[in-house]
């Protein structure tokens, strides 16, 4: 046999990275106002001066952090041209999972020189952090802007925001001017900061709304240039990718991602180029992708009676009530060689969780006093993607 691979072209990607996460776009489109905003903000970085904080609202996939690194870029670009500005140090943290102290080390480390031991990891406190914090400023001296992804995720975002911003007014450092940008998925983040937080803070807050369409179509259409072969992109495609994530969450990752798996199809239908019903195999992709790794990561008797229920809804036998999903259930456990639940009573605490979670619909039954009240349940997702997520985790399983 010859090389499998012999043979094999690419006729469709030009430059596949381009829709890719870690591409970092070289234009932001559709964010004028939001960029106009930022500018303001950070605009005295430039004459020496301390800038405003900022805050940054968002679902994911917004432009939040592309906006911000494409900012922060210029802003040094223009530092480096200016004698009146200070030289500028830019941190990005995500704060995902961190404590104060884990996000203010970090911080330390990054400033620490070059040849000196780490700040250690136990034994001293968030204060003795902070305290070597501002030693590092002062010695470096410049302005720092601090980027905190994910801010809503700390443990005690307070501290962070009283101590940092008012390190210089409370004179913990002379030499440095320190910036705050706050980055957070979530709207009510400042309701949840303490008074004395929200009243010193003094932030300039930027909301980044959902992309519509057009918005969308004009940012697939830039990346769409670079990314394809000449004429390996239908308009129609674009258009199609751009309406889907519109009507979806408005969200530009999700726009990128169906122009590039649409052009994977097009490329193992060694098509000449993408068409707009490769983008909708695309999502039919994405989506299949995202169930399944929703169905794996359910406890294994959940799946189990997903499974069950999804063999019941091939056999048009659905919707259907507790005790006969609890019949067949128990087979399904045992040939896959594990001991099924004992009780109905804990089938119907899973059933009614796996309906809360949006796998399952719930009809409730009265009949009268004779027959009483009762539940029938049917799978709110594709039965075939519950069967073959099902299939791959035994294959895969010790
Ligand atoms: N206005 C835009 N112009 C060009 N590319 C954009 C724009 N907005 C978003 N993108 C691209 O969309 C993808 C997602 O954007 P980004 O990572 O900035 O979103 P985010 O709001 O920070 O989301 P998250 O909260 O999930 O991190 C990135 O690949 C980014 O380059």
């Amino acid at each position: 046999m010859g090389n499998p691979f012999g043979g094999m072209m690419d006729t469709i990607f030009a430059d596949k990275e381009v829709l890719t996460e870690s591409y970092q776009p070289e234009t932001i489109l559709e964010r004028e106002a939001e960029i106009e905003e930022y500018r303001y903000a950070l605009q005295d970085v430039l004459f020496g001066r301390e800038p405003e904080n900022v805050m940054l609202y968002g679902k994911a996939g917004l432009g939040k952090t592309a906006v911000t690194t494409y900012i922060l870029e210029a802003l040094q670009t223009e530092v480096e041209t200016r004698d009146e500005a200070d030289e500028l140090y830019t941190h990005e943290i995500n704060c995902n999972g961190k404590t104060v102290f884990m996000v203010v080390r970090q911080l330390v480390n990054t400033l620490l020189p070059a040849n000196a031991s780490e700040f250690p990891k136990r034994g001293l406190g968030t204060g003795d952090a902070f305290t070597e914090l501002y030693e590092q400023l002062d010695r470096l001296g410049g302005t720092h802007l601090m980027v905190f992804d994910e801010i809503d995720h700390l443990d005690d975002a307070d501290t962070l925001l009283y101590e940092l911003p008012r390190a210089r007014a409370n004179g913990h450092i002379t030499n440095a001017q320190v910036g705050i940008i706050g980055i957070s998925n979530n709207y009510t983040f400042r309701t949840s900061l303490s008074p004395k937080v929200k009243d010193t803070l003094m932030e300039t807050e930027i909301s980044f709304s959902p992309y519509n369409a057009n918005e969308l179509g004009t940012i697939l259409q830039d990346r769409a240039e670079q990314a394809f072969a000449e004429d390996a992109c239908d308009q129609s495609a674009i258009r199609r990718a751009a309406a889907l994530a519109a009507q979806d969450m408005g969200n530009a990752r999700q726009a990128i991602d169906l122009l590039r798996v649409g052009g994977e199809v097009a490329l193992r239908e060694e098509a000449d180029c993408v068409t707009d019903d490769h983008i909708g195999a695309a999502r039919e992709r994405v989506q299949r992708g995202r169930l399944q790794n929703r169905i794996r990561e359910q406890t294994i008797h959940d799946q189990y009676i997903l499974e069950t229920i999804a063999y019941l809804e091939e056999g048009d036998e659905t919707p259907v009530r507790s005790k006969e999903i609890y019949d067949l259930y128990q087979d399904v456990a045992a040939e896959c060689g594990d001991d099924p639940l004992t009780t109905l009573k804990s089938i119907q605490d899973h059933l009614s969780d796996l309906h809360m979670l949006g796998f399952l619909q719930r009809f409730e039954r009265n009949e009268g006093l004779s027959g009483g009240q009762y539940y029938e349940y049917e799978l709110d997702l594709n039965a075939d993607i519950v069967i073959e997520t099902r299939k791959t985790i035994e294959e895969t399983r010790l």
